[in-house]
């Protein structure tokens, strides 16, 4: 398998009219990896990835998906990655599962695709025509659709928006799995936990650019500061403490009793805090390090929520 990323994209610029959707965009997307973008309504996010499904031409810029140009190689690209759309993208009259067998014929390897239905918890509405389907079996539907010709390259726009937690569960399974398989999934999701749980690579955008990129760990231990808690006897004497504590570092007491220490909070800090509290003969009734989520990071960079 090739070393190249996956998708590719420089500089891609997308206007509507005299509303820019995307606004220079550059972004990475490693191969066999599941890389989550998240964004605010309307950052972007729908518009980048049906470019790289070849449904969108961008106005400038360059978008390679498996090393093909997205928009002149769509054709090629086609039958080698797997699409799944917010709004499902299927004739409605269609029957469910006749449909998932007709669209695995068309792969030289499908899934099983009874294995498939079972697992998406389909196997009721094998003959029902697809507008029949309530919600959230169209979305599962429109996964299975997504991922039945063995793609090597999976984009998925909110793949549990709306579903029940059985089903968003059986979904982000289906997700781990298509990654230990090697296939490369892109996701969009309004879910910071979704993206927590499932990926490799979180891109953040806001305002049609990608703002900050990397695994959610790396995400979360940059910039936002951490807060360490503890609870002893009020009025201890915290610029003492302070002088222990490396710079930068700031403690408060909230209420009397309850401490709150916030800065780089890492393993040195809290060995530091325990060993002045044993110097002055303290024993927290209670002592935890908060660390910050994705949303805490994201609410930072762009300054919304991320729910709509
Ligand atoms: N076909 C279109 N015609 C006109 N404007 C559009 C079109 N598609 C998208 N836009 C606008 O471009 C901007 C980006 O939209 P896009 O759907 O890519 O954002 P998004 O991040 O996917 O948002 P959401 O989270 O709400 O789905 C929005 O302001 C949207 O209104």
């Amino acid at each position: 398998m090739s070393n190249d990323p996956a998708v590719e994209i420089r500089g891609l610029v997308k206007r509507y009219g005299t509303k820019t959707a995307v606004d220079g965009l550059d972004l990475t997307v490693p191969r066999a990896r599941v890389t989550a973008v998240l964004g605010p309504n309307g950052a972007g996010k729908t518009t980048t990835v049906e470019t790289c499904e070849g449904y969108v031409r961008p106005d400038a810029g360059t978008v390679r998906v498996l090393g093909l140009d997205a928009a002149a190689d769509a054709e090629a690209l086609r039958p080698r990655i797997g699409v799944m759309l917010q709004s499902g993208g299927v004739y409605s009259g269609a029957r469910a599962v006749e449909m998932l067998r007709h669209v695995a014929r068309l792969h030289a390897h499908p899934l099983d695709v009874d294995t498939l239905v079972e697992r998406l918890g389909l196997g009721g509405c094998g003959r029902t025509p697809y507008r029949r389907l309530s919600g959230g079996q169209q979305q599962r539907l429109a996964l299975a659709l997504a991922v039945v010709g063995r793609p090597e390259l999976v984009f998925l726009d909110e793949p549990t928006a709306g579903l029940d937690p059985q089903a968003r569960r059986a979904t982000w399974d289906l997700v781990r799995e298509l990654r230990s398989d090697g296939v490369t999934v892109v996701l969009t999701t309004h879910h910071m936990d979704e993206a927590e749980q499932l990926s490799d690579e979180v891109a953040i955008m806001d305002a049609g650019r990608v703002i900050a990129h990397g695994s959610p760990e790396e995400l979360c231990r940059g910039g936002a500061e951490n807060t360490l808690r503890f609870t002893g006897r009020p009025s201890l004497d915290l610029a003492s403490l302070l002088k222990a504590l490396p710079d930068g570092t700031q403690a408060a007491e909230l209420t009397p009793g309850a401490y709150r220490v916030t800065g780089e909070v890492d393993p040195q800090l809290l060995a530091t805090v325990a060993s002045w509290c044993a110097q002055h003969g303290v024993l927290p009734s209670s002592l935890s390090v908060e660390r910050h989520t994705l949303e805490d990071v994201f609410l930072e960079l762009t300054g919304k929520e991320l729910r709509a």
